[in-house]
């Protein structure tokens, strides 16, 4: 029997898919350096980087440099549940369904004929990677970026959440306008058996127009040690009622205002905790759900563009060993930016200006609408340049960047599909210019659903993976995880988190890269190369 096929056997669940070790049925890399047990793959791995040492005179010294650290996935996924913070929003009911549309194999009708349910847009379930070249016609062998290592399946995934609004998921479903009714039907009774649990809500955080949805919310409208062990609870009570061995928390409620960062109040574990229990006005629902997640274990995400991980919040995380990622999902217009910018600055071409306009008529525009909520989100929309234009210093001096402007406007009548309207106008070549006109139609929600998966998905993966590092020949004596700030979510992120004082990327081509070649390290494998010596040197 093809190996595939025997995994077929040995591993469906019922679901009519292959879920747990994918990774077992599709390759093994066959290498002293590592080592399949039934439980883990253990790996050696040399990381390789240049460093590089100023001179005096102003020159360079660069010296290549060898780490070698010891890689271990636990290759059982477990069963795994996923709880959206705004489980009723466009996103949050869109993805629930599209999850289940997909596990049932749901085909629908359409006015272009018919729709069959797909992951697209998830860059883990919709794109592949490059194992290496045919070792006999030297072809590239491409396969399912879900096959790199044991990755929990989408279908597998048990969904639960909180709302403000106490809307069922059938009822959200159809206030989000998103999806075609001829698919909403085939999964309405399923979606009308979810309700949110009621969440902390507390009014000055986002805008006033979203007052009318809270019927669904939690006693007192501040932060309080009680909001803090309910969602707790929550959390516990979803595990066990579902039989889980793990929960992934991902914001996808309403952007909220920026939190100021205040000593003694915020900036530290223990200014937060305390000031979580004072019940501070200055401490946002999402900072005390991503607190609850923390004390809990499980790993929080933010979708949103605020400032949820306050610094207290990511030395908590930090403490506690937890999981945190975030923010704001790069979904659409940004994403393009992210693309275009690397590709004309690293092109020698100097952007000079970026004007990007927008206008939707979902929740997300409405609640936008109001200036202290849009100014998070200009502000992650504005920063997404800042590090492909410092790194080239040819095209721009020091401090100098391209105008840039963001404007989001709510248009009722387009709904959840955005307009994108960008214009990217450059210098080129002896005094030239080049002007990049972009109209961007971007569903908002079936373009950021894909990314909730992926978020999740690679969340989940992340609390498998351990390492160790190799110091004189030596392997340190204990296996630990990754940072508590997972920067490896970038790619799915506008506003990428990263460990304090670490570099923020935002170029979308490095992060694909840094995600894709962090998990072959830890199969030891080496980084995806596009040299391709072997077609040059013969
Ligand atoms: N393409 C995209 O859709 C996209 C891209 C990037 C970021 N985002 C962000 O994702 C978030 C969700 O987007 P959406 O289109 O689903 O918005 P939405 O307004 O449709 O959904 C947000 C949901 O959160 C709920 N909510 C608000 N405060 C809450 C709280 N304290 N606790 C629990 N629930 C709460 C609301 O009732 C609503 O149901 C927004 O912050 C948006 O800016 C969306
Ligand atoms: O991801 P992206 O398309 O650049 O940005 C989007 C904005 O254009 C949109 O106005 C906002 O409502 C969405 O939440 C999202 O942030």
């Amino acid at each position: 029997m093809a190996p595939h096929a025997e995994a077929e056997a040995s591993y469906a669940n019922g679901n009519g898919h292959i879920s747990s070790d994918i990774h077992k049925d599709l390759f093994t890399v066959n290498s002293p350096n590592v080592v399949y047990t039934e439980t883990e793959i253990k790996s050696k791995y040399t990381y390789r980087t240049t460093s590089v040492t100023k001179t005096t005179e102003g020159k360079y010294v660069a010296e290549p440099k060898e780490t070698v650290y010891d890689f271990k996935v636990d290759r059982k996924v477990g069963k795994v549940g996923m709880m959206l913070v705004g489980w009723g929003g466009n996103n949050g009911s869109t993805v629930t369904a599209g999850i289940i549309a997909n596990r049932r194999g749901l085909v629908w009708d359409t006015r272009e004929g018919k729709r069959e349910a797909n992951y697209y847009g998830s860059v883990l379930m919709g794109s592949t990677i490059k194992l290496g070249t045919d070792s006999k016609t030297g072809q590239d062998i491409n396969i399912p970026f879900h096959n790199l290592l044991p990755m929990v399946h989408p279908n597998d995934l048990v969904i639960g959440g909180w709302d403000i609004s106490s809307m069922s998921l059938a009822d959200a479903m159809d206030r989000a306008a998103v999806l075609e009714p001829t698919l909403k039907n085939l999964v309405r009774d399923e979606m009308a058996s979810y309700k949110p649990l009621p969440s902390a809500y507390y009014p000055d955080f986002i805008a006033a127009n979203q007052e009318d949805r809270a019927d669904n919310i939690l006693e007192g409208s501040k932060a309080s040690l009680a909001h803090v062990e309910q969602i707790r609870k929550d959390i516990r009570d979803f595990k066990d009622a579902n039989g889980l061995d793990k929960v992934i928390v991902l914001w996808t409620a309403n952007t909220e205002r920026y939190a100021d960062v205040i000593e003694g109040v915020n900036d530290t574990a223990e200014s937060l905790l305390r000031s979580i229990e004072a019940g501070h006005d200055e401490i946002s629902p999402s900072t005390v759900f991503a607190v609850a997640c923390i004390q809990e274990g499980s790993p929080f995400i933010n979708g949103s563009p605020q400032n949820t991980f306050v610094p207290g919040a990511i030395e908590l995380a930090e403490q506690y060993g937890s999981f945190i990622g975030g923010d704001d999902f790069k979904s659409g217009q940004t994403k393009m930016k992210s693309a275009l910018v690397d590709f004309l600055v690293n092109a020698g071409i100097k952007l000079t200006s970026i004007a990007s306009y927008n206008h939707l008529g979902n929740n997300d525009g409405k609640n936008l609408s109001s200036q202290k909520q849009f100014r998070s989100k200009e502000i992650s929309k504005s920063n997404v340049v800042d590090d492909m234009v410092a790194a080239n210093s040819v095209l721009y001096k020091k401090d100098e960047h391209p105008d840039h402007t963001v404007v989001i406007k709510y248009m009722p009548a387009v709904g959840d599909n955005k307009r994108a309207l960008d214009e990217y106008y450059a210098e080129i070549f002896m005094g030239g210019h080049q002007t990049i006109s972009l109209f961007n139609v971007c569903e908002d929600s079936l373009l950021a659903s894909p990314l909730i998966i992926d978020l999740v998905i690679t969340a989940e993966m992340m609390t498998r993976i351990s390492w160790k590092s190799h110091s004189d020949g030596v392997a340190s004596k204990d296996y630990k995880g990754f940072h508590s700030v997972l920067s490896i979510l970038s790619y799915m992120l506008k506003a990428p988190l990263t460990p304090p004082g670490t570099p923020v990327i935002n170029a979308l081509a490095k992060q694909r890269a840094a995600l894709t070649n962090i998990l072959r390290a830890c199969v030891g494998l080496e980084p995806e190369s596009d040299m391709t010596l072997e077609h040059k040197l013969f």
